[in-house]
């Protein structure tokens, strides 16, 4: 049985008294240890459905639909009380390095020790022992312990909420754009961390984030996310060389390959759907290169193609005719 198996999956977010669907019919599963990136444009519905699976929507979203089944129990279906021994001990979040996870008033010590002592644990010396491994881990010195969020640079208190979120071993972390906010020096210097801390650890991982490069780097399988759908979901290893949905190729134009002579950035042309008027057929009919009558009319149903899953009439096509 996976670790995570989420089905069907709908957001509603209720906009000035009209409510539209920021995440539509997500459905996949994660193995224990497996890491799924998640990637799309802006908007697209990537960090509503990362708060969905972790039961931190805030209001004027919820769960209008689906299961997100962890660890024998329904998420989409527990209330606070049940959800409560969960957090940071079953799963944890990440949150964007921007948002300040961080309590600002209180020590980097004492955020671990709350986090500790919700889940029982007493002993100072053990907590000041665990604490000290958890910063080492990330490669902060321990001695910062002792310090205030504002005292740490924006890459340190990443770091530290790196940490914070798998203090207590959770079977699941969520991540959402975890470097985005950070320079691109501290970004690579957190992701080879990230790609260490999972080799070494047992904990499943959600990575969404908009850079496909970074989500290849970790993932194990990526899914490729528009529109509040998921368009595709393949291996890391094979969606380079055969994407399926031309979104998916679309997107893969987006990112040089840094050994190529003549680096050209190509950017995908228009837009997404409003989505609060969701088109008829496919959302990405107006935008795709190969589009064809019948994606128009209607929404390719989302199957598996090989060892992968793709919601595209025409899945790999190389030609088409506008
Ligand atoms: N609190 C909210 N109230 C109403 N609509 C929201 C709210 N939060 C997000 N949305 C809308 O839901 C859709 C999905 O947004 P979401 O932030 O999940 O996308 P995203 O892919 O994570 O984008 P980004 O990469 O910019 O964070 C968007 O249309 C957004 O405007």
């Amino acid at each position: 049985m996976p670790l995570l198996e989420v089905s069907q999956l709908q957001v509603e977010y209720a906009s000035q008294g009209v409510p539209f669907q920021a995440v539509r019919g997500v459905s996949f599963t994660l193995e224990d240890g497996e890491f799924i990136g998640i990637v799309g444009e802006s908007g697209c519905g990537k960090s509503t459905l990362g708060f969905a699976i972790t039961r931190l929507l805030r209001d004027p979203g919820h769960i209008s639909g689906g299961r997100v089944l962890f660890m024998d129990k329904d998420l989409a279906q527990l209330d606070d009380a049940a959800l409560q021994p969960m957090r940071w001990a079953d799963f944890s979040i990440v949150m964007q390095s921007g948002m300040n996870a961080l309590n600002p008033v209180l020590t980097i010590r004492r955020q671990f020790e709350d986090a500790f002592q919700a889940h029982g644990f007493r002993n100072k010396r053990e907590m000041a022992e665990r604490i000290r491994t958890l910063l080492r881990m990330v490669k902060i010195d321990p001695q910062f312990a002792d310090r205030y969020p504002h005292e740490l640079s924006g890459g340190m208190k990443q770091r530290v909420s790196i940490a914070l979120a798998m203090a207590l071993s959770p079977k699941l972390i969520v991540m959402d754009e975890p470097t985005t906010a950070l320079d691109v020096v501290v970004q690579r210097s957190i992701i080879q961390n990230l790609k260490q801390l999972r080799r070494e650890k047992t904990f499943s991982a959600i990575f969404i984030s908009h850079d496909l490069g970074t989500v290849l780097e970790l993932a194990d399988k990526v899914a490729v996310m528009y529109a509040g759908q998921f368009m595709e979901i393949q291996s890391a290893r094979s969606i380079l060389e055969h994407p399926l949905h031309p979104y998916t190729k679309a997107l893969l134009k987006c990112f040089p390959d840094p050994m190529a002579e003549h680096i050209e950035i190509a950017g995908i042309p228009g837009s997404p759907p409003d989505m609060k008027r969701p088109p008829k057929g496919c959302p990405f009919a107006p935008r795709c290169e190969f589009v064809q009558d019948r994606c128009r009319d209607e929404m390719p149903e989302y199957r598996r193609v090989g060892d992968s899953y793709v919601a595209c009439h025409f899945p790999g096509v190389e030609g088409g005719s506008k």
